[in-house]
């Protein structure tokens, strides 16, 4: 019996091996995935990524059944709109798991097309353009608050601070406004309370290396057995956080408070709660798998490119001159910081944003998916039904060919270049994904980037100790530090 087990297994690799042996790739990874999961474990898995692709070309074999791709013109073939071209087993690894409910999905890690229509499309008018604008007064307040903070302890005194702590705490504390009407307190205490965000730091690093081998995660950490051995389960933290405040709304509804000050007097926490009354069909965990999504996608993702423009813009003062001097010129801005509507068609500041969009793409591993039955065509290759493909947003960000060879560096003039080019440059950014699972929170992300980035240059000058102490560590999502500042208000603020 077990000869016959391990024999069909042994069969089942050879034809995997076979299937894909025309793909070019590191020997190891031809066998097993070994070698991606210790990519994955240096916390520099984007750097080895990219060196593959330079040694090997544009196809390249990450695993047994894995391949990544780095030809920006094959975005739309392997993220299309249609569905029938699912995420791959990565995701479910990114699924909180709890022993009584087993691993929530989530609109962003749900694999199940029907399922992903279901919970996806009751929330996404939510996050459109029009309604995001909507959210401006809130980022307003929380950029008050951090001011108010920056103000009281760093201006003028000559103390050194790391900027890229300060950014995190606001893009968090943007995300707690809009989401429950609360701030955490990050900004106001200078520090992470409770120790939230490395509790998802943990969660997400933890996860990473697990994303190269979903079984062994499901076996691991999916598993009623193991997670009772261990003693706990993945995301358990979070999902903490996410009930307690759900359930402090509901405490407050029935007794007849009201749903949290958001746009119209209603966050998104109380939208999310009025859809699921109104639509019975939706799954009973609908509301804490969106609130789960808002904080766990769209805090530290948001933070990891505004720490980029700002430390890129502050290692390069020409930079940070033009800029400015684009914001003072471009007309009265409104007081005390300018409005999207001053803001949204500056050339520069859409120039800066969207190179630090390029260069940080703060989800940073191959994005995964499935090909469907039958096979597919890649660029002038067959890759057979069930083969996992991806596309890494980082390598793919710092293609020469599209980018120029300077695709490495900072350089906001790329995007100062003739309509037909900066249209074919933005097409091929796979930092938000793409197609039909292209995030649904880009224009909040947006938003905010483009106020805090204006907000803080002309109201501060910033003093950068050493460019070098900046540090980036790439645990699925990355992480930055190392942005010492000592900081001047400016006379005319
Ligand atoms: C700079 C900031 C952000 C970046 C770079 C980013 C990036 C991404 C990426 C790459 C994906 C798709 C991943 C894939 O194909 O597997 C995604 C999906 C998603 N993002 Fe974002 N995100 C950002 C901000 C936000 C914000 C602020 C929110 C919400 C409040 C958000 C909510 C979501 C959701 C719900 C999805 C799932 C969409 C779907 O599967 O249909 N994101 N994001």
């Amino acid at each position: 019996m077990d000869f016959w087990r391990w024999g069909s297994s042994g069969a089942q690799a050879i034809l995997v091996y076979w299937r894909l042996r025309h793909i070019p790739g590191p020997f190891w990874a031809k066998f097993s995935d070994v070698q991606r999961v210790l990519w994955v474990t240096t916390r520099n898995a984007h750097v080895f990524h990219q060196r593959a692709h330079e040694r090997y070309g544009d196809a390249v074999r990450f695993g047994p059944n894995m391949v990544s791709l780095a030809d920006p013109a094959w975005i739309p073939t392997v993220y299309p709109i249609r569905p029938g071209f699912p995420k791959s087993n990565f995701y479910r690894t990114l699924m909180p798991y709890t022993r009584s409910g087993g691993a929530l999905p989530a609109v962003f890690n749900t694999r199940d097309e029907e399922l992903h229509k279901k919970i996806k499309s009751p929330i996404a008018p939510l996050f459109s353009l029009s309604n995001t604008l909507r959210l401006e007064p809130f980022v307003d307040r929380t950029i008050d608050v951090m001011t108010a903070q920056i103000d009281r302890r760093f201006a003028d005194k000559d103390v050194t601070f790391d900027l890229a702590n300060w950014l995190q705490f606001f893009a968090f504390e943007v995300m707690g406004t809009l989401t429950f009407s609360k701030r955490y307190g990050f900004l106001e205490e200078g520090r992470d309370i409770n120790n939230m965000l490395s509790t998802i730091w943990d969660y997400m690093s933890t996860a990473a290396p697990y994303t190269q081998i979903p079984w062994f995660d499901e076996f691991w950490n999916k598993t009623a057995l193991m997670t009772s051995i261990k003693g706990k389960t993945t995301g358990m933290g979070i999902l903490g956080y996410v009930g307690r405040f759900i359930a402090e709304r509901k405490e407050a509804q029935a007794a007849g408070g009201k749903n949290g000050d958001g746009p119209g007097d209603r966050d998104m926490l109380s939208q999310f709660m009025e859809l699921t009354e109104k639509n019975p069909s939706l799954p009973p965990w609908a509301v804490t798998a969106w609130t789960f999504s808002n904080v766990i996608a769209g805090s530290d993702s948001t933070a990891a490119v505004m720490k980029e423009v700002m430390y890129n813009l502050l290692a390069h003062p020409d930079t940070l001159k033009r800029l400015r001097a684009e914001l003072l010129e471009s007309g009265p801005l409104s007081k005390p910081y300018p409005s999207w509507k001053d803001i949204c068609d500056l050339p520069y500041l859409d120039a800066c944003v969207q190179e630090g969009v390029r260069l940080h793409p703060p989800f940073c591993l191959p994005l995964e998916r499935v090909v469907p039955e039958g096979g597919i065509m890649i660029g002038g290759r067959f890759y057979p039904g069930g083969t996992v493909v991806g596309m890494s947003p980082h390598v793919i960000n710092r293609h020469k060919p599209t980018f120029g060879e300077d695709a490495d560096v900072w350089n906001p003039d790329r995007w100062m270049v003739s309509k037909e080019l900066r249209k074919k440059r933005e097409d091929a950014i796979l930092t938000f994904g793409s197609g039909r699972r292209v995030c649904l929170g880009r224009h909040i992300a947006m938003l905010e980037l483009k106020k805090i980035v204006s907000a803080l240059i002309l109201r501060y000058d910033f003093d950068l100790v050493d460019p070098k102490r900046y540090w980036k560590e790439n645990g699925w999502f990355f992480r930055q530090g190392g942005i010492d500042v000592t900081v001047k208000k400016r006379v005319e603020a």
